[in-house]
């Protein structure tokens, strides 16, 4: 049988009948009244109903459903939960826990129109990149299911016929909390790797974007996973909080900006837990005279315009050398132009809106800071108001390439997390790899170039976890994805992110008598 489609949420009947190829939803037609916390096999309500609170629908403006933030009770259960499936998922083989992760792939598959809707009434991105979002979510989780049977240790000879082996063993009750910008790609790349290695996880979303988590929760149920092994809490930070200092929680994988990551991490340091930490970014995109201009403009656009400019890995400083400069400026801001702004359930659209209203204001102040700085809005930078009446309480903006910016100023310092691209020139190979590296953060930085020496060459002295050469933003599942410096610790995706959700046991054999010294 399949998930009740839409079973939880209401739909004002403007939103039309479900027919083949029709939408589940449109924009102002969602009601969400169902509870959206989950724990132990179902959706739960929480105690602390004074403390509702809005949440609202990026495109529209307006109040899409009421989050009840759990306290330390719900908390305490989830948990609960999450250690009581850990019990017995962690005594499961490899080979039958990726059974239930496939089956939960499949049901992403088959509900991907539904999860990636629910997506863009939440978040506000387009419904073009929401089916993106969710596809690399099911394709997390299928990757970790290929892997979760390879978990193994090593065997060690020692003298004398004695030998010592390791186990790779998990690490109990994982939790996970999550940002805005990617509610549901990033409930699945913290769960993915997280039960292939035989942990459960009490999952916190952004209280701005609580919708699709719990769906993820009641796919894992579905799919065969025991009751608890994913679990849901609603709340801002003092659920996440409440999670951070629980003690029966034996890791912290966390997804935000900075500040709250060092929170994170000082939190954790309490119980000695060992944490994930990806956190923000300002990022730069070095652009080479020799560069086939056609790909690095719309590299540059990749870098900077996906989900609305909200991207911790954007490229958000343009690097571009100084004889190149007009040819790509122009172009560049052509099509930028052009960017279809409006509706993100309509296909046509690829700017959907800004999350929230306060975020809007924030990232359009950083605009008139930049003008203030001496630096030169070339396109865009505006409040966006879209033709719809439904959508005029939506929180839209133009999106904006800055001209005339130099390192000193406010834009190019700072992550601003919006649809604002600022570009600088540069003439040297040295110079612009110092200016590139004169950050705290080191997420990702990018290089155009046809000349495959400086393109290497480049990249060696960029100090940034993702490094792109000829290209911007992928991030294929399989390959490991996080910062260095103050952009995080740890890594997402890839082989290697099994070894930040397991622990190694190492286990000595003697064959012999014990040499005593006594
Ligand atoms: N490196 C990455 O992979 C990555 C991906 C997406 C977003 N980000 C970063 O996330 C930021 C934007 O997201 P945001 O505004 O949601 O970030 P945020 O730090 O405000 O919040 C992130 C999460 O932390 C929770 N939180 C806040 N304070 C807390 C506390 N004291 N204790 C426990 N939990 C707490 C929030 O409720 C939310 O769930 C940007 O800086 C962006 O670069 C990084």
């Amino acid at each position: 049988m399949l998930l009740p489609r839409l079973a939880a949420f209401s739909r004002r009947p403007a939103a039309g009948p479900l027919v083949a190829g029709a939408r589940f939803v449109s924009s102002g037609s969602v009601d969400v009244r169902v509870p959206l916390n989950f724990w132990a096999g179902k959706r739960r309500t929480s105690k602390e109903q004074n403390n509702r609170e809005n949440v609202y629908e990026p495109a529209t403006g307006r109040v899409l459903c009421h989050l009840e933030p759990c306290g330390p009770a719900e908390v305490d259960q989830a948990v609960k939960a999450a250690k009581s499936a850990f019990g017995h998922w962690s005594k499961m083989s490899g080979m039958e826990r990726a059974r239930v992760m496939i089956e939960a792939a499949h049901i992403i598959e088959s509900r991907r129109e539904e999860i990636a809707e629910m997506e863009v009434v939440n978040n506000g991105k387009s419904i073009t990149e929401a089916r993106l979002d969710v596809d690399s979510a099911r394709l997390c989780i299928e990757y970790y299911a290929g892997l979760a049977s390879t978990l193994a240790g090593q065997h060690v000879q020692l003298p004398g016929g004695s030998f010592a082996y390791t186990r790779r063993e998990p690490l109990g009750v994982c939790v996970g909390i999550g940002a805005w910008n990617y509610p549901f790609q990033i409930a699945a790349w913290k769960s993915a790797p997280a039960l292939a290695c035989g942990n459960s996880m009490v999952f916190k979303p952004s209280p701005v974007t609580p919708l699709t988590a719990v769906m993820l929760a009641e796919i894992y149920a579905k799919a065969g996973a025991p009751e608890g092994l994913f679990n849901v809490v609603q709340g801002s930070q003092e659920t996440g909080s409440l999670l951070c200092h629980h003690p029966d929680v034996a890791k912290v994988s966390f997804t935000g900006s900075v500040p709250t990551g060092q929170k994170i991490m000082e939190m954790a340091s309490k119980g000695v837990k060992p944490v994930t930490l990806e956190l923000g970014g300002k990022s730069p995109l070095l652009i080479f005279q020799d560069s086939d201009l056609e790909n690095a403009v719309k590299g540059a656009l990749m870098a900077n315009f996906l989900s609305q400019g909200q991207v911790c890995s954007n490229g958000t400083r343009v690097f571009v050398q100084r004889d190149i400069l007009p040819g790509f400026v122009e172009e560049v801001v052509k099509r930028t132009r052009a960017i279809e702004i409006g509706d993100p359930l309509l296909e046509s659209t690829r700017m959907g809106a800004l999350v929230s209203r306060p975020h809007l204001d924030k990232v359009l102040s950083f605009v008139e800071q930049a003008k203030k700085e001496g630096a030169t809005v070339l396109c865009g930078g505006e409040p966006f108001v879209p033709s719809d009446p439904k959508l005029k309480g939506g929180y839209y903006m133009t999106p904006c390439v800055l001209g005339n910016c130099t390192d000193e100023m406010t834009c190019v310092k700072e992550e601003i997390f919006g649809p604002v691209m600022s570009v600088l020139s540069f003439e040297t190979e040295e110079g612009v790899l110092k200016r590139a590296n004169d950050t705290t953060m080191g997420l990702a930085a990018g290089v155009f170039t046809r000349d495959v020496r400086r393109a290497h060459r480049v990249v060696e002295h960029l100090k940034a976890g993702s490094c792109f050469i000829n290209n911007y933003n992928i991030t294929p599942v399989e390959v490991p994805f996080g910062g260095f410096k103050m952009s995080g610790i740890g890594r997402e995706n890839g082989q290697v992110t099994i070894e930040y959700y397991s622990q190694l046991k190492t286990v000595f054999v003697e064959m012999g008598d014990v040499d005593s010294l006594f």
